[in-house]
């Protein structure tokens, strides 16, 4: 949308939105329930014909030792919050293995094709970025929420915007909002970039963020090429609907401690919008949980590891073999947790669909082609308390 404001987005008188809050959804286990999750935790999202007020940033909420307010404390429909979940055996790829001799990299091309069928996300290592390196990408970002707030809020996002420092899109008054704070920068294409949003301080984030996503870049085409192979496709079939400026956006998340992490969350459940995501964990505070078969399971850290998951396009144009997953994040009351979270998605104006070898009789189409599918049918089903990848299913 297209509203220029000038003013301090804090400054702004809050405004009612224009939104008729959903009605939660409580059939089925709950846990997929997306009624309460209006907000921006979604990727790659930007809520248009919204105005919106800001809230304060989680942080602060922190440093004046405010009481829990009562927006973050989740309701029932969130399901059972809490850190006590088994793990999960999230399956470790090896990157370098995916194009190594013959059999190996069957082997590994096998592993892929389970993991992202059976719980949509895997743990890359030799993935070719070096440890020292993704240090300073998380140094940097630590560094970034350790500024003061003003500092922080010269980047601060404005109402009618997701980009930029800031928490929640606030769209209902009954809208539990998530216990974090983040940095939203569009990254690909670099004309697209909002270089005023992204921060000059510390010196070298611009050059670490841009080093970074140019590095995931070439990962993306790399895993985009096992994915159809490991299904016996041509190499470039996911890639080709990639089109030719593919988009990249990244999220700095950080996790104050949380007084009453028993009702918190730090991300409500949700797939991501993406095609794929690349996540960068803390390497010490665990917090992400994986939904499978009705049942939450915590992901390990594996500290030089990126967690690879699956998202809804990629789900779409794998007609259903890849699974875009549901997870969320709890908090704790001890440690601060930080993590960068990479979303990649096709072009925005090209359609996208399943791959039609991948439509036969024993497995009909499940999606319809779609163009856009974050600004036409994420964000808006999102929104009204729906899981979107239903809205695009035949
Ligand atoms: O911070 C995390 O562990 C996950 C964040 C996430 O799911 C997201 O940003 O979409
Ligand atoms: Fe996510």
């Amino acid at each position: 949308m297209c509203l220029s404001l000038e003013t301090h987005p804090n400054s702004l008188t809050l405004q009612q939105p224009i939104y008729s809050q959903p009605k939660p959804n409580l059939n089925s286990t709950q846990l997929e329930d997306y009624s309460s999750c209006s907000g921006n935790n979604m990727a790659g999202t930007s809520p248009h014909a919204v105005l919106e007020p800001l809230s304060k940033p989680v942080q602060e909420l922190v440093i004046n030792g405010d009481e829990l307010p009562q927006r973050y404390v989740c309701k029932a429909g969130d399901g059972v919050i809490g850190a006590s979940f088994p793990l999960m055996d999230v399956p470790v790829i090896d990157l370098s293995l995916l194009t190594s001799s013959p059999d190996v990299g069957e082997a590994e091309l096998k592993k892929l094709q389970m993991a992202l069928s059976y719980c949509g996300c895997f743990q890359a290592i030799n993935h070719g970025i070096a440890s020292s390196f993704l240090d300073e990408v998380r140094g940097v970002a630590k560094q970034f929420f350790a500024l003061p707030m003003e500092e922080k809020q010269k980047y601060s996002r404005t109402v009618d915007d997701i980009e930029g420092y800031g928490n929640d899109t606030v769209l209902s008054e009954n809208q539990t909002l998530d216990w974090t704070d983040r940095l939203y920068l569009t990254t690909y294409p670099e004309d697209q970039r909002k270089l005023n949003l992204w921060p000059k301080n510390p010196e070298s984030f611009r050059e670490i963020l841009h080093e970074y996503t140019g590095k995931l870049r070439m990962l993306t085409e790399h895993i985009l090429k096992a994915m159809a192979k490991s299904l016996n496709l041509e190499e470039n079939c996911f890639l080709n609907q990639y089109g030719e400026r593919p988009t990249m956006t990244t999220r700095f998340n950080l996790y104050p401690p949380c007084p009453r992490p028993d009702l918190t969350l730090g991300v409500k459940p949700h797939a991501d919008a993406s095609a794929i995501t690349f996540l960068l964990q803390d390497k010490e505070v665990e917090g992400l949980q994986v939904l499978k078969d009705d049942q939450w399971f915590r992901v390990p850290i594996i500290p030089h590891a990126l967690l690879f998951n699956v998202g809804d396009q990629a789900e779409i144009m794998s007609n259903g073999i890849f699974k875009s997953p549901t997870h969320r994040v709890v908090t704790n009351s001890e440690r601060e947790r930080i993590t960068l979270a990479v979303f990649g998605m096709p072009e925005s104006d090209m359609e996208i669909g399943p791959v039609e070898e991948l439509i036969n009789e024993k497995r009909p189409r499940l999606y319809k082609k779609v163009k856009n599918y974050v600004e036409n049918y994420f964000f808006q089903n999102y929104q009204q308390g729906k899981k979107p990848i239903t809205a695009v299913q035949i």
